[in-house]
């Protein structure tokens, strides 16, 4: 996951190949819950793990259910309609599939057996309008107050006296959610006889209240419906835990691969999506619909898709959207790219969601350089004519992040010049997609001139690999330590006795290293060597064979594939001059011999390794004498490299230098 301030797209060109997506989200949260109202236990499958579930799998455990993990299932040990928690205070973050399906069950809870439970969340959740429901369980019986303003949480539970002896009403035209979280309660209230609730106005997002009835029967509820106006939960209703249950992929995070097939794969490779397809029960597959409607071409099976772009500019559409509220923001994207102004009409909810996605989409969409207008209930997005390089701040909201990303196929527009394009506070997908950037740096292309290099080269022991880490860190970039290639290619030879003189021996061993990278650690066939590479024998043994162009040459392939999506920071010798010669920035970084000698000698002490101060000092100015004076890529600054000495600078001030060096490159 991204927790960087910000992540930086390149212009983006195609995508090929195939993803698996997370659960779920309101799957997971409805099966969670209805797994906790249950008796025994309830092993949820391929359950999604973000911000949303975990706030509510914490409510649960909490409340005293049992949450135990079984492999990769989760297990919970449900309440079977017993509280054992009579007080509790909840947070629940930004999840309204927490707040409001726990704000009902609690309230009757409390209500028939007494209890006492605050339910808050993030200030986002606070200004979430929960009044409607809060109407109808008081209507109830349920004793509810408002701790903050009237109409929002946070709130307090407090007991009552719930009766059933006439309808349960509830506005259904502010969010479906309040309809689910009373069926999802309801079956407590049933014991002596059926429990009516009746929806006040015209229900909106009716394919979440599908997706409510059908797991409501998979826990042993058969909810008897009029249609969409009054639902009936039959007398003597009683969960009961399916045993096992598996969740589906996320059709709404599957909006966001489908439109990138749309814009972005040719038939030949199209682009496939695993875990969700024809047999979903969730209303956002739908948006398979509008997306062919706009030229997607669109094959599918039981629970996968396989997208490529058929119509190019995308056809316009003048759409209702009620039946797909959360995935209709990644058309508005589309619309970027379509051949006319797409209107997405019916959107009010959006209003009321984690940010007012109306003003959110329409003023980031204009940042680009889109003509937007936005009404009440609509938004009408042109088609991009012009591009500005921007940085889309995403309020929080999960899905303004995701389908910005889109937005980096722009190059793709005939007549337009790729700009950069700024993804800030990029954790926010945690909500509901918290791998979604690197699921998409798995499939979408960029021209590799694109992609962006920050270089730091520089003598032994400067403070490279530290500063270059931090950096990468601070960046969301891939890290490349070029010198652990070459200590690589020293240790296979120190131990299978390859002569330190023999260039072509030492270049095929080169060639052929099973090395791997993980983040910290370097793998060499099946064993860790991240401690052994960091031996002065192997250091000095890797100082010697890098003087040999065959090595070099060897490495050179494996160095250029590092340069991979979203950017890359690399540390060495000659980054800067050799491998990377185009490289955004490139820094030079330097300290005085004695000061490095003395940060490497400190170094190796913390490590429990006994050092000498002047044999290091004479070691290290050996090593810098003969990486300076070999005839292939030797140790120098770029022409157009900064030069950094950091012997008088905190790592975090050389950290904050380079960054700001950065910035300056960048158009933000
Ligand atoms: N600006 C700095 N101030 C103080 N200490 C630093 C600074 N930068 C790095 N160091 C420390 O110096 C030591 C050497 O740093 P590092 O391993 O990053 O150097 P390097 O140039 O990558 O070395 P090598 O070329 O041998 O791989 C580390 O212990 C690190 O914490
Ligand atoms: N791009 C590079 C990186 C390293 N080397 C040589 O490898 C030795 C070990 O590198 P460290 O950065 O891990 O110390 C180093 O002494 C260089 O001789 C290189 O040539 N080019």
């Amino acid at each position: 996951m991204y927790t960087t301030a910000f992540l930086d797209l390149p212009p983006l060109r195609s995508a090929a190949g195939s993803v698996r997506l997370p659960g779920s989200k309101s799957i997971s949260n409805r099966v969670l819950l209805l797994a906790g109202l249950s008796a025994g236990r309830t092993r949820v499958h391929d359950l999604l793990d973000s911000d949303d579930t975990r706030v509510m799998i914490e409510a649960l455990r909490q409340l005293g259910c049992g949450i135990e993990h079984e492999g990769r299932a989760l297990v919970v040990t449900g309440l079977g309609g017993r509280l054992v928690t009579r007080q509790a205070q909840l947070f629940l973050g930004n999840a309204g599939t927490a707040m409001r399906p726990l704000v009902a069950a609690l309230a009757v809870l409390s209500g028939l057996q007494g209890g006492r439970f605050e339910l808050s969340g993030v200030p986002r959740m606070h200004e979430r309008p929960i009044g409607d429901l809060v109407d109808a369980l008081r209507g109830l019986g349920c004793q509810i107050d408002y701790l903050g303003q009237d109409g929002y949480p946070p709130l307090r539970l407090a007991g009552g006296t719930p009766r059933v002896d006439a309808p349960i009403r509830v506005r259904g035209d502010v969010s479906s959610q309040f309809l689910t979280a009373l069926l999802m309660a309801a079956p407590m209230l049933s014991s002596q006889s059926p429990v009516r609730i009746e929806v006040v106005g015209e229900l909106i997002s009716k394919p979440y209240i599908e997706i409510t009835l059908r797991l409501l029967e998979r826990f042993g509820i058969h909810v008897q419906r009029d249609g969409w106006q009054a639902f009936t939960v039959p007398a003597g209703s009683a969960y009961r835990s399916p045993g096992d249950i598996h969740v589906e992929a996320d059709a709404s995070s599957a909006s966001y691969f489908v439109a990138l097939g749309a814009i972005a794969s040719d038939a030949t490779a199209p682009l496939r999506i695993e875990g969700v397809g024809a047999d979903s029960i969730q209303g956002d597959i739908r948006f398979v619909d509008a997306a062919q409607a706009m030229g997607a071409v669109v094959r599918s099976g039981p629970n996968w898709l396989e997208v490529h772009r058929g119509a190019w500019p995308l056809r316009a559409l003048d759409l209702d959207c009620n039946h797909i509220p959360d995935a209709a923001m990644t058309l508005a994207v589309m619309a970027l790219y379509a051949d006319g102004p797409t209107t997405l009409r019916n959107i009010a909810s959006w209003r009321v969601k984690e940010t007012d996605r109306i003003a959110a989409m329409a003023t980031e969409l204009r940042k680009l350089g889109a003509e937007v207008v936005e009404g009440a209930d609509f938004i009408t997005v042109h088609p991009l004519r012009e591009v500005r390089a921007a940085a889309i701040h995403t309020y929080d909201d999960h899905r303004v992040a995701m389908c910005f990303s889109l937005a980096a196929f722009h190059g793709l527009v005939a007549g337009l010049e790729p700009q950069p394009l700024r993804i800030l506070d990029p954790r926010c997908v945690a909500k509901t997609f918290p791998d979604y950037f690197e699921t998409l740096f798995a499939v979408a292309r960029a021209a590799t001139a694109d992609i962006p290099v920050l270089t730091i080269d520089g003598p032994t022991a400067s403070g490279k690999g530290t500063l270059a880490a931090e950096v990468a860190r601070a960046l969301g970039y891939h890290l490349l330590d070029s010198g652990a290639l070459y200590r690589a290619t020293a240790l296979a030879a120190l131990e299978a006795g390859v002569d330190a003189d023999d260039e072509a021996g030492l270049a095929a061993l080169a060639a052929g290293l099973p090395l791997r990278f993980e983040p910290d650690h370097v793998w060499l066939a099946a064993r860790d060597v991240s401690d052994d590479l960091r031996r002065e024998d192997v250091g000095a043994m890797a100082s010697r064979i890098s003087a040999f162009p065959a090595v070099r040459e060897a490495l050179r392939q494996r160095q250029l594939d590092f340069r991979r999506l979203p950017g890359l920071v690399a540390d060495g010798r000659d980054m800067g001059t050799v491998i990377f010669p185009d490289a955004t920035l490139k820094v030079f970084l330097t300290a005085s011999a004695e000061t490095r000698a003395d940060r490497r000698h400190k170094q190796l002490i913390s490590k429990g390794i006994s050092a000498n101060l002047a044999t290091l000092l004479q070691d290290l100015q050996a090593r810098d004498a003969r990486d300076r004076s070999r005839s292939t890529a030797p140790l120098k600054p770029a022409e157009d490299a900064q030069l950094l000495d950091n012997s008088a600078l905190t790592i975090e001030a050389s950290v904050a230098q380079v960054l700001e060096w950065w910035a300056q490159r960048r158009p933000f």
